[in-house]
């Protein structure tokens, strides 16, 4: 008997282009939510895009109500799910970076509510996802999280966001290659489920911001959708594989680490992309495709190096030792590597 069943859950309304902010309530009503708005973002986010927010659906006579939140943490999910019953909100926006709207759609989660998408950087690919990434202890979390039912992503902000936004999520996107290799390993390893569309797509995505890499450019708006496009895209390939794997390897668990060895020290697309340098190292070795990924990575701008980064050789090669702890995912990490192991990793790639 045939028994297989999905449930893919996508955005109704992904809005992209030149001042679409001021869509934001066309776009919501198409969706037939009823109640309170409550607008999640963060400080930055809050003043450049939340409060205009706010502000179209107090014009429309919604009765917004707000909340600014500094940090990505099980707590501040938190005290937006107290807010929201507290203001007795019906659906719920969120507006910034990765950290706002990983916040507001594990809320909206909890709490059973609509989530619409107000990204103000083109910095990482959880824009359209279900899934939230939160750090708590020694690990990180990557939980099932309300997708949004719709997306508006306002390229005249992103392109006033700073560049390197942009190029953080030229990065997040660009570790689709090697997380998509992480994926097909612990398929044919460990028997982990794999979506050969899922995986296609996330992959097709990078190759597509590659080809486009001459077109991305600090000062061009242009940029910004083309990288937002990219960005919805491989959203949706986690969508499709209901989980972050298309887009989440063992470079996602270097940087996982680095945040807790080495807090806020640089974006996680930044990480992310020179993690992704080591790990398509140990996938194809010294002749392999490393190079490929940092000269992507290098001609769109990104870091390279853990110079780039900030971040100290030592933090980089604790960080490689140690990432395979972070969570119960397998990946070209194995059980963990050598200290000697990640110094030659690190060194030939040029990372150290
Ligand atoms: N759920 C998923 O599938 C995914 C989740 N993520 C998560 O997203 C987070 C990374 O996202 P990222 O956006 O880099 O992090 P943040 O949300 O922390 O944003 C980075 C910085 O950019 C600032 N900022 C945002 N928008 C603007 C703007 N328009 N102008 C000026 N500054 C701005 C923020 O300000 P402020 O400090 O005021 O917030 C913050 O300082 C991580 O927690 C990561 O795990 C990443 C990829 C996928
Ligand atoms: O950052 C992500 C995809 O780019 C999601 O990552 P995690 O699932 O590893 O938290
Ligand atoms: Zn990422």
């Amino acid at each position: 008997m045939f028994e297989k069943s999905t449930w893919i859950r996508l955005p109704r309304n992904v809005v992209i282009g030149h001042g679409v902010l001021d869509q934001t309530l066309a776009a919501v009503e198409e969706l037939h939510l009823s109640g309170r708005p409550l607008v999640v973002s963060s400080p930055t986010p809050h003043a450049v895009a939340g409060e205009r927010v706010v502000e179209q659906f107090a014009a429309a006579g919604y009765d917004p109500a707000e909340i600014v939140i500094e940090e990505a943490s099980f707590d501040a999910v938190q005290r937006v799910i107290a807010h929201a019953e507290e203001v007795e909100a019906g659906f719920a926006i969120g507006v910034g970076g990765g950290k706002a709207i990983d916040i507001t759609k594990m809320a909206a989660d909890d709490l059973g509510l609509g989530f619409v998408s107000v990204p103000t950087a083109a910095s990482h690919d959880g824009i359209v996802s279900g899934r939230g990434s939160v750090p708590e202890g020694d690990t990180r979390h990557s939980v099932a999280a309300e997708p949004p039912l719709a997306v508006v992503a306002d390229t005249e902000i992103l392109a006033e966001a700073p560049w390197r936004l942009t190029t953080a999520g030229c990065a997040d996107i660009i570790s689709n290659y090697t997380a998509v290799r992480d994926w097909e390993l612990a398929h044919r390893l460990k028997n982990v489920p794999y979506s050969e569309y899922a995986g296609a797509l996330s992959q097709m995505t990078a190759e597509m911001l590659v080809d486009s890499a001459g077109s991305i450019k600090k000062g061009l708006e242009e940029s910004s959708w083309i990288v937002v496009k990219a960005l919805v895209s491989s959203g949706v390939a986690m969508s499709i594989a209901d989980s972050s794997r298309p887009a989440s390897g063992a470079e996602h668990l270097f940087s996982h680490q680095l945040d807790r060895i080495a807090p806020d020290a640089a974006l996680h697309g930044h990480q992310v992309g020179v993690g992704a340098i080591m790990t398509e190292y140990l996938h194809s070795g010294p002749k392999g495709r490393w190079r490929d990924v940092r000269d992507a990575l290098g001609a769109l701008g990104a870091p390279t190096t853990a110079d780039d980064l900030g971040i100290d050789h030592e933090t980089v090669i604790e960080a490689l030792t140690t990432a395979h702890e972070i969570r119960d995912r397998y990946t070209i990490l194995g059980d963990g590597m050598s200290e000697e192991a990640a110094i030659e990793a690190a060194t030939v790639t040029g990372v150290v």
